[in-house]
């Protein structure tokens, strides 16, 4: 094993066959055990995640996360970085290479860990510490998930959302981001990050084996309605082909949950007063039809190749965690609102006659971070033993609010009392798109907490930061 640069070196002990011993990197092929008596093979020294693609070059022969000093530290991270995962690789370059994902305990513990691979894939299912010696009881390092969570546009506004729920609750994550609009500063600082393309086949079989990667959340997709008209190639090609290619690395990694961002505009314009998931799904535009075929790609791969898989069905996003996390873009209502409103002109409002109380339309609004909240919960679902193999569900709030409503709450928020414009309808706008959220609730016990208030004042001040000029118009 050669010597890197600020990396310790210690022993690995893996056989092919339990309890077999080798020192250092060995083939484990044709063996279900790797038993390392010290787990610590190589450490980085400095706290955090290498990263890769980005900056980072190629990972070899290092565990990912752990500072080995760490035990030594003090204040409020002390110990907290004494988690080592990661992978061996093989790279005698006879043979392919092979990855071992590898977690153990705190190493201040130093049990004998057992991990438990997979023969053919050389995936990790379970970590168990050893059982205890005759000299005293040993003590239980931290129970370790075996899950590693990669999320692709994970750096975009949903996405850094997703991954701040999904880091906030302890799980383990990696992004994958080409960052054609996804802002790597969303990110916090110890969550890796690749630099790419999610449709991207050596990217992602690198990713995937690198990382040990056991779940996927995909949220790298094109989003626009209107653009999706223009460019339906394009479309196509991104949100279904390139879905496609990441079913196939996902299938040949062994990997066994996928969780797809979908849209409630699979639906298109049903006259119903609450969308359930059984309503009939008949899109009305490109976006929404690479939304419906994605998950029928999806759910088929699911089938097919014993994948459990989630699609979530969003509705009208909004708000943001963090004024950082904010969108950028200006092209849902709330943005768009702020935008006239900052350039000092009225708000325009698409359409007033239609068959609402008010003449406007109706949507159901999901703050961004309850949206997170429920891909917590649909891939812990999916990580738990016996759930459903295949979840489609919306996620919506259940409670419609109408333009109008809207466009007063941002006038009483932001202090722009300029009176809304009412403006010819906007082609394939429905009246109303709420949803019944029943099935997140009763399956999952997940229910949106923050109001539209919340929404539209979060969003506000993410916009203030970024165009402080609109505090003084
Ligand atoms: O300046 C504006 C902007 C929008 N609207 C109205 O506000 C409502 C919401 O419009 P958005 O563009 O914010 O959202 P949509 O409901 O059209 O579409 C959103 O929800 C869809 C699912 O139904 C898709 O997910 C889509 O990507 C997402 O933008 C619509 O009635 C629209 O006509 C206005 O009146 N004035």
């Amino acid at each position: 094993m050669p010597d890197e640069p600020g990396v310790d070196q210690g022993d690995a002990g893996v056989g092919g066959s339990r309890g077999e011993q080798l020192r250092g990197f060995g083939d484990i092929s044709g063996g279900l055990y790797v038993e390392a008596q010290r787990p610590q093979i190589v450490l980085e020294r400095r706290p955090g995640y290498r990263r890769t693609g980005e900056d980072g070059g190629r990972q070899t022969n290092s565990l990912l996360g752990a500072d080995r000093d760490g035990a030594r530290q003090r204040g409020p991270d002390a110990g907290r970085r004494h988690v080592g995962r990661g992978y061996l690789m093989n790279g005698s370059g006879s043979s392919p290479p092979v990855y071992v994902p590898f977690g153990v305990g705190r190493h201040d513990a130093a049990p004998p860990a057992i991990i438990i691979v997979d023969a053919c894939l050389a995936r990790q299912t379970a970590v168990a510490t050893a059982p205890a010696s005759a000299d005293g009881p040993r003590r239980h390092g931290p129970r370790l998930t075996d899950m590693t969570w990669l999320i692709t546009g994970g750096a975009g506004y949903i996405g850094a959302h997703v991954v701040r729920a999904m880091t906030g609750a302890g799980e383990r994550v990696v992004v994958l981001d080409d960052l054609s609009t996804g802002i790597p500063d969303r990110l916090p600082a110890d969550v890796p990050l690749v630099r790419g393309s999610a449709a991207d086949r050596t990217l992602l079989d690198r990713v995937l084996a690198e990382h040990a990667v056991t779940g996927v959340v995909h949220l790298a997709a094109k989003k626009q309605v209107g653009e999706s008209v223009e460019k339906p190639l394009l479309y196509y090609r991104e949100n279904v082909s390139g879905l496609a290619v990441l079913l196939e690395a996902v299938v040949a990694a062994g990997v066994r949950r996928f969780v797809l961002s979908s849209s409630a505009a699979v639906y298109g314009v049903p006259d119903v007063e609450l969308i359930t998931e059984e309503t009939p799904c008949a899109p009305i535009n490109p976006y929404g039809e690479t939304k419906l075929a994605g998950e029928w790609l999806v759910r088929a791969a699911g089938k097919a190749h014993s994948l459990s898989t989630g699609c979530l069905r969003y509705f009208n996003v909004a708000g943001a965690a963090e004024p950082e996390l904010s969108d950028i873009g200006v092209f849902n209502v709330i943005p768009m609102f702020f935008d006239r409103l900052t350039r000092g002109e009225a708000p325009r409002i698409f359409g007033d006659d239609y068959p609402t109380p008010d003449g406007t339309c109706i949507r159901d609004y999901i703050h961004v971070a309850d949206l997170a909240d429920a891909h917590l919960a649909v891939a812990r679902r999916l990580s738990e033993q016996g759930g459903p193999a295949d979840l489609t569900v919306n996620i919506g709030r259940g409670e419609g609010v109408s333009v109008r409503e809207l466009a007063d709450l941002v006038g009483e928020i932001t202090g722009h009392h300029i009176k809304p414009e009412t403006e010819p309808r906007r082609p394939g706008d429905a009246a109303r798109a709420v949803a019944s959220a029943t099935r997140m609730s009763e399956e999952l016990g997940w229910t949106a907490r923050r109001g539209v208030r919340e929404m539209v004042e979060s969003a506000w001040e993410g916009w203030c930061l970024r165009h402080p000029q609109a505090l003084g118009t």
